[in-house]
């Protein structure tokens, strides 16, 4: 039996964006299917950030139109959309380094349900299941009752994307979730990724090419605000006006496995 092309849940038509006159992002559609784990890539200013920052509903577009799950979110609010099911994750860890890893996800999950409850308010039994369940998908079992401030680089990342996923998003949206990290927790982020999008979907904002090869499925090329190419990392490598702007100039000054 063939296999079915699953759902679109997120459709972005025509997104442009405009910084004082000047088109940060032009024309750009990309459409995600659920489960799909989508890498955004291209060289410095092309708009990648930009185009997250539009469908998180950071930056409003000048024109175009922004659908997740069927509704329009084109002019929703920020924390409209993140109630809807899309959460992002900036590249600089934002986390509190006197609290715990424990605490840490408490506090997302009671983000999630909307109250406004301090630190001492009891969690169910299922709530305590679930953290540690996130705790363990994320690898970090047995240091929830680490003070964050002492986790390395990678498991910081590592527990942010914990605290994205307490709050339940259909759809995440991560900002080079492997800059800065060791080429084994590199590797761990991208199982962790893979196992994310067994139930949810995943667009990573990405210079680590080497990362993007061994993970991607689907690639989609930015340059210059527009969409260059989109398709598997053989039809993006093989490209030539993707060799070009973007991996040709890399291969010049790539120096082993580093960013672009
Ligand atoms: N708030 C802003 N005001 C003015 N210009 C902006 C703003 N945000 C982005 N830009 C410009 O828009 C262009 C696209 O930026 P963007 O950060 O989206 O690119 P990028 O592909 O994510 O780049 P990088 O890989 O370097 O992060 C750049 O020229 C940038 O300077």
């Amino acid at each position: 039996m063939k296999e079915q092309t699953p759902p679109v849940i997120l459709q972005c038509d025509s997104l442009t964006a405009e910084f004082d006159g000047f088109k940060a992002v032009q024309g750009m559609s990309l459409a995600l299917h659920q489960g799909e784990l989508r890498f955004l890539i291209g060289p410095n200013g092309a708009g990648k950030t930009t185009m997250l920052d539009m469908i998180c509903g950071k930056t409003k577009p000048a024109t175009g139109k922004i659908v997740f799950g069927g509704t329009d979110i084109t002019r929703k609010k920020e924390h409209q959309i993140a109630e809807l099911g899309i959460g992002r994750k900036f590249q600089t860890p934002s986390i509190f380094r006197t609290l715990t890893v424990r605490e840490h996800m408490e506090l997302a999950m009671k983000q999630r349900r909307g109250v406004f409850a301090v630190m001492r308010a009891k969690l169910t039994g299922e709530e305590r299941e679930r953290i540690e369940a996130q705790l363990a998908m994320i690898g970090l079992e047995r240091k929830g009752e680490w003070i964050a401030g002492g986790l390395s680089h990678g498991e910081k990342q590592w527990l942010e994307i914990g605290m994205l996923l307490m709050q339940e998003p259909k759809v995440l949206l991560l900002d080079e979730p492997v800059a800065g990290m060791t080429d084994a927790e590199t590797e761990k982020t991208g199982e962790l990724l893979r196992e994310i999008t067994r139930t949810q979907s995943v667009i990573v904002v990405e210079h680590d090419m080497e990362f993007v090869r061994n993970f991607a499925s689907k690639v989609t090329v930015m340059h210059e605000g527009e969409l260059l190419k989109e398709g598997t990392m053989e039809d993006v490598q093989r490209d030539e006006r993707v060799a070009e702007v973007y991996l040709g100039k890399r291969r010049e000054s790539d120096a082993g496995r580093t960013s672009a």
